[in-house]
């Protein structure tokens, strides 16, 4: 089972161990300090993170205590790598939220066999929430999702002062297209239209929900006013690039209205209000005669 492992250790001997083990089994990084580690997982997720004990500065146990309190990060499990054997030691290595610890020096096979119960153990939770969470007509995010993480995304980017922005589309006419093509041919359309938007979206950390029937919401994180004109504007083409025949609409094929919210600075946390505001903009453009954007700052 392929993973990333992030080996978190300030001596290069130690990580040229731990290395050695490991490398022919799992694509290993590294980062040797605390501080180094919580900026890391801000840009990329680790499968498991190996943290040392003892560094300058943040400690592990410390840096564990910071990436167990953040969602982005909560849920990738540590190994602690400790010299100590003490009863008290140990305690202190589940306080701050490991998963596991091991002793230095490390025991080769006890490290591959603790390093792989962690991976296989966070492989199946992936697969777990993907079956909770993801649509299975269109494969692309449900409802759920869009409840569990929007509130989460939009602190984050509070915090942080970063931007934000949601999209709303809606298929037009699409009553008329099942009615004229068949409800299967209008699911084999649903699939085609989430496929289109989620390859408009390069980003990891964008997400595409299908927020009703044939309605799709967008969370994008750090994209501002002129990020979501670029990419409602690419979807649209996009969509009418498709060329899926609607005999039922005036345009002839299948087209998409949208409406975008944007903060190039969040302040405001309401998941309700962002959805709301983004479906008023939606409403705006099915009634400017669909096929096109419309957009508002939040
Ligand atoms: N094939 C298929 N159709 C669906 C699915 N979910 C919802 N629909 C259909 O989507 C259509 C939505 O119709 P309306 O809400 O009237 O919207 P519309 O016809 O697209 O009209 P406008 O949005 O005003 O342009 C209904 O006919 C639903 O039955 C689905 O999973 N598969």
């Amino acid at each position: 089972m392929h993973a990333n492992i992030l080996v978190v250790e300030d001596d290069d001997i130690n990580f040229l161990v731990i290395h050695k083990i490991l490398s022919s089994n799992y694509t290993v990084e590294r980062c040797v300090s605390g501080d180094d580690c919580i900026k890391f997982c801000e840009s990329k997720t680790p499968d498991v993170i190996l943290m040392d004990v003892e560094m300058p500065g943040l400690d592990g146990l410390e840096t564990c205590k910071v990436l167990k309190n953040r969602d982005v990060t909560k849920d990738i499990p540590v190994i602690f790598v400790t010299s100590h054997r003490e009863d008290h030691e140990q305690t202190l290595c589940w306080q701050a939220g490991g998963s596991d610890f091991v002793i230095k020096p490390v025991n080769a096979l006890t490290l591959l066999h603790r390093v792989g119960a962690q991976v296989k153990l966070q492989y199946q939770y992936k697969k777990l929430k993907k079956m909770v969470f993801v649509d299975g007509l269109t494969q692309v995010y449900n409802r759920h999702y869009l409840t569990s993480e929007l509130v989460k995304r939009l602190s984050y980017a509070k915090r942080n002062g970063t931007a934000f922005s949601l999209l709303m589309a809606d298929i037009d006419w699409f009553k008329k297209y099942n009615d004229f093509y068949g409800h299967l041919t209008g699911d084999e359309c649903l699939k085609q239209v989430a496929q289109i938007i989620e390859t408009n979206h390069l980003r990891g950390e964008d997400a595409v929900v299908r927020y009703g029937g044939e309605e799709f919401v967008c969370i994008m994180p750090q994209v501002d006013k002129y990020g979501l004109e670029t990419l409602t504007n690419k979807l649209k083409q996009r969509i009418e690039e498709a060329y899926i025949s609607h005999e039922g609409s005036p345009f002839g094929n299948i087209t998409l209205s949208i409406g975008g919210v944007y903060s190039n600075s969040v302040s405001n946390v309401d998941d309700e209000k962002w959805l709301q505001a983004a479906d008023e903009q939606l409403y705006l453009s099915k009634q400017s005669g669909r096929n096109c954007i419309t957009i508002k700052e939040l």
